[in-house]
Order: C-alpha cells, then structure tokens, then sequence
C-alpha cells in the first residue's frame, strides 16, 4: 500500500481520466482540522492523485491550495463530497467519499439509453447539484456521463456529480490563454470552444448534451475529429430524434442554444424536467401532459450567472477563422465522444495571437524544472507583441486541437502493471472478474432504469406522442414524492472493464475450389456458348453437304424411292458386287 500524506493508502486504482488516476484507499488516521470530513481509521475513500504535469505545476498547486476552501465547502446530495486536499511533496490528491457503482458513461455503454421519464428525471437531479453550485459560484464545466457516478442507494440508482474544481485547477486563468477550453469535445459548450467568457451556462450546454445521450445512446455532434465535433457546436443545429417527445425535446433545444444567455438556469431546467418527467409517462394525468407541452414558458434563464473566471479575455480564434489546410491535426481513427478532458495545450511554443502571453512550457513542464518559473503566479508575463500570429509556427487553434487529440484517451480501467504508481490491485472479496461489456438489452431491460419515481418505462414507439412513454403493466405504481430510481435486484457492484482484448488475426481465407466445368453439351472449351453453337452448326451443314454429295441420297431422292427402297437396292448392290466378285475369283 502506498502512503497519501500520513491519514491514507492506496489500495486500487479504480479508473484513469486526463488529469489523474483514482484510488480506492483506506483511511489510516484521522484527518486534522484541515479536511473537510475528519474520517475515522479504516475508513473507505476515493483519492483522484493528479497527473504529475500538474503536479509540477506552480500555478495548479497554488490554485489547489487557494481553491480548497472553495472544493471543501461544496455539499450536496447530488455532489460528491470532497473530503480533504492533500499536498505532498509533488503528489496533489483530492480525497472523496467512495461512490460504490458506475460512473453514467459505463452504465449507458452496457444498458443502453433511458426512456425520455428515466433520462429526465435522472438529468434533473443532476441540475439540483449543478444549481447549488452555481449559487455558490462554482461553474463544473466538465459536465459529461463519466462525471457522473451512479451510487447505490439500497437499490436506487442515485446520480452524483464528481470531478467539480477540476477543470479549474487544470486550467491556467493566470496565463490567460484564452485559446484554450477546459473541456471535452462532445460536451463542450460554443463559447468555450470559442475562448469566449464563460458563465455557468456552459454547464446547462453540458446537461442538454448529456439529456441527448441519455436518451438516444450518443451526443448530438459527432465527427471524425475533434475540430469537426467542435465547429458542430458552433453551428449546427441539433436535430430532433423520433424518440423523443416534444416537451423533452424542447428542454434539450434550450439547453443547447449557442447564445448562453437562452438557455435556462440550473434551477429552472431541474424543475422543467420535472415535469416534463410527469407528463410524458404512461400515468400522466391529461393535466400533466397538458403543463409537459407548456414546458417551454418554465425555461427562464439565470438573470445572474455565476462567471468563470480568467477566461474569454483576449481574441480568441474560432475555427472559421483558422485556415483550414493548416489546422486540422489528423486523429487517426476518428473522434470518440467520449475522449476524455481536454485540459491542456500541447507545449509547443507558437504564436498566441493578439493579447494572449503564451508560454507553455510554464503551464505543462516537461519536468526539466519550468515550474521553478512559474513558481510566483502573480508575476508579469512576458508580452507577446502584438500582430497577426506568426506563420512558423502552430496556429493557437492548432495548438487547442493538439491537446485535443493527445487527451484525446478514454478513461481507462487500469491494467496496474501499467499504472504510473506501479501497485498491483488487490480486489476485494467477492469481486467478479473483469467482463467484457454487455450487448444492449434494450430499454425494457435496464436494471436501473425500468423504473423511476412512479413512473413506468417503457421501449420507445416510433412516433412519439407524449403520453405513450408506456411500460406495461407489471409493476406498481409508485409515490412521485420517491422520485429515485429502483432497480429490480440488488445489482453488485461490478469491477470496471477492461479494455476488450486485440480481436484475433482474421482467418486466413481457404484457396477458391476450381471453377466447375460446363455441363451444356455445346459447350467448347476455350469457346463460348453461342460460338459453339455457330461451331455445332457450320458443322451440321458441312456433315450434311458431304452426305448429299458423295452418297446415293440425292439419287434417291431424284428417283422418289422411299428410304426403305432406296437401302434395299443398295444392299443389293452390295450383294451382286460382292457375288460377282466371289465368281470371278
Ligand atoms: N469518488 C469516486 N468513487 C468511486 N469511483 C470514482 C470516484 N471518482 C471517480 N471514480 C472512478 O474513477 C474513474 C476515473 O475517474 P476520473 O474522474 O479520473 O475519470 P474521467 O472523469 O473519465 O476522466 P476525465 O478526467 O477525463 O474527466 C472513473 O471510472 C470513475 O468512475
């Protein structure tokens, strides 16, 4: 077991993001005053120790530091605890309450999407963390399914937010590179990618996002690679799925809107879901699908969102103004949506552009000492002079895309031979071995999802109408004062899966039996079909030329002798030559 500080250890990774790797670990004192949930000996925690380029970081560890107050103080049911921050030596680990179940992401991967009831009710538990949040001045901006964890609840699925303050201790707001979003690409909202000023609508952006997958299994914008995905945001219009009813898909639109200040407040969008929740279901009393259509008038926006600090000063460049034959990176294999955060530039130096101080090797050392540079965030940086960006060198977008493409690495459920800490895992009793995902089973068959609240799921109809959202029968109705989910057996928690093994070589193919040979008569090797016929022909007429000239036939048939007179007299002939011969002799 490996010591965090003297109160933890490290017992098993449980997954790897793009800022650090997540432990399973025990706590082996008691906490001092400075963490948020003192904790008792023996205790279960989860520690996120962040990746040692952030680590090395001046300005990450003191915005760790300055931050605490800020992560430690952030309590909600549908948040996860942040208990204690610990600095030590060159290791920053965040440690939080253990949530035992899987992250919205790997759930979705294996049970397929929710119906519109379970999706929305599901979304706007979500949106009471990100209100409470918000009110707090804290913006996530990393809103996304592997954000999201699903606790078990004895028996019910219930959704809490992780990963809040991450995105602001990943970022640099003290370098002011604008050029660069806080983010992953399927989720991130017009205005970050744009560098724009960002508010806590780019979370309301990130639920809508997340409320389309969860009900059509995938994020609206796609593309084979980052930069195509990121233009999408910035201007295509999501289109509306047939599965998804009309009070829902209006929610979903608002959420996505590119002008932030149209999409609704956190608070607004819980409640809107709410009861678009109540109206869509197979229970819905005709007054509840009634105010489910009239959601739109629900969706007002925050009069004051909370602001993201440090970001949207300076121009930022937009893909429309980036030269197409120079900033694409190319993402061999396409781009995954569900890639993981991008929290960095690469380190590259280039041009930054107008008012932008870019110096990367200060934000991601290599681990040649910068970070003794940057060790005082406060001081001046050296300006950039002023003028259009260089030619020589990256284009900032180019250098956002980078980052793009080498974070560009799903969560990974760690193999601990490779696992930076090098600790074997030691899982627990009871533990079933690694499973490769499941097949989709189909809405009816979600074990979270069949039910929630009171209402019934039920596969999706074709053409939606909002209140044939039917489950048949079998279960009860339940009280909509639960509004939780519940799950028809107990699930044990699963050990995350493995990536699935290289797929076996292709079979070498068999060599081609040889090509069977004509059975058509007529056929004449090397010949086609009508050329043997023509053939077959030209030699019935030759045959027939020959016998009509060089026998009696013609004779024959001169003579009007029947065919029968005609070979008795030739026999006879035969026989007289042959007597005449036979006496001379
Ligand atoms: N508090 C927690 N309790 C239990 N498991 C957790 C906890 N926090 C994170 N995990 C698990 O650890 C894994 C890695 O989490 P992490 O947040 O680093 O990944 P991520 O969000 O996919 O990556 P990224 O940093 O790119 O957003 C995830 O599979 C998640 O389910």
């Amino acid at each position: 077991m490996r010591p965090v500080g003297s109160k933890y250890l490290l017992e098993e990774p449980l997954g790897r993001g793009a800022t650090g790797t997540v432990w399973r670990a025990r706590q082996n004192q008691t906490a001092g005053a400075e963490a948020a949930v003192a904790g008792q000996p023996g205790e279960m925690v989860a520690i996120k120790v962040l990746k040692e380029e952030l680590a090395h970081d001046a300005d990450v560890v003191m915005r760790f530091l300055r931050e605490r107050s800020v992560l430690l103080r952030l309590t909600h049911p549908n948040i996860v605890r942040t208990r204690d921050l610990v600095v030590e030596g060159d290791l920053l680990a965040l440690v939080m309450d253990l949530v035992d179940g899987p992250d919205l992401h790997r759930y979705l991967r294996e049970n397929g999407p929710f119906t519109p009831v379970a999706a929305s009710l599901l979304t706007a538990q979500i949106a009471d963390a990100l209100a409470a949040s918000h009110a707090d001045g804290i913006v996530h901006r990393d809103l996304k399914p592997a954000n999201v964890l699903l606790k078990d609840d004895d028996g019910r699925m219930h959704p809490m937010l992780t990963d809040f303050g991450i995105a602001r201790l990943a970022d640099s707001p003290g370098l002011t590179r604008t050029h660069e979003f806080v983010g992953t690409p399927a989720y991130v909202a017009p205005e970050s990618a744009e560098g724009r000023p960002q508010t806590s609508a780019v979370d309301i952006y990130g639920a809508g996002i997340l409320l389309y997958e969860l009900v059509t299994g995938r994020p609206p914008f796609a593309g084979a690679t980052a930069l195509e995905v990121l233009h999408q945001h910035l201007s295509a219009e999501p289109r509306r799925p047939t599965t998804v009813p009309e009070p829902l898909w209006t929610v979903i639109e608002r959420c996505l809107r590119k002008r932030p200040e149209e999409r609704p407040s956190a608070e607004n969008l819980a409640r809107a879901l709410r009861v678009v929740a109540a109206g869509v279901g197979v229970h819905s009393s005709p007054a509840e699908a009634e105010a489910a259509l009239g959601v739109g008038a629900l969706l007002a926006p925050d009069p004051q969102p909370a602001t993201v600090p440090g970001t949207g000063q300076g121009a930022a460049p937009v893909p429309g103004d980036a030269d197409p034959t120079q900033v694409l990176p190319s993402n061999a294999g396409g781009y995954d949506p569900n890639a993981a955060t991008s929290v960095l530039p690469s380190t590259g130096a280039g041009p930054a552009g107008p008012g932008l101080h870019a110096d990367p090797t200060q934000v991601l050392p290599t681990g040649s000492g910068p970070a003794g540079n940057s060790a005082d965030p406060t001081r001046a940086m050296p300006p950039v002079p002023p003028g259009p960006p260089q030619s020589d060198g990256p284009h900032p977008w180019q250098n956002q895309m980078a980052a793009a493409r080498d974070r560009n690495e799903q969560t990974q459920y760690l193999d601990p031979g490779e696992d930076p800490l090098r600790r074997r895992p030691t899982r627990r009793p009871g533990q079933q071995p690694p499973q490769q995902p499941q097949q989709h089973q189909g809405y009816g068959q979600q074990p979270y999802g069949g039910q929630y609240g009171q209402q019934q799921y039920a596969p999706q109809p074709p053409a939606p109408q909002p209140q044939q959202y039917a489950q048949p029968q079998q279960q009860p109705r339940r009280q909509r004062s639960q509004p939780r989910y519940q799950q028809p057996q107990a699930p044990q928690p699963q050990p995350y899966t493995p990536p699935p093994a290289p797929e076996p070589a292709a079979p070498r193919r068999e060599p081609r039996p040889p090509r069977q040979r004509s059975a058509n008569p007529m056929h004449i090797p090397g010949l086609g079909c009508l050329k043997g016929c023509l053939f077959m022909i030209l030699i019935l007429v030759i045959g027939s030329w020959l016998v009509w000239e060089f026998t009696p036939l013609k004779d024959w048939v001169a003579n009007g002798k029947s065919f029968w007179d005609a070979a008795w007299d030739w026999i006879t002939s035969v026989k007289n030559w042959i007597s005449d011969v036979a006496s001379k002799k």
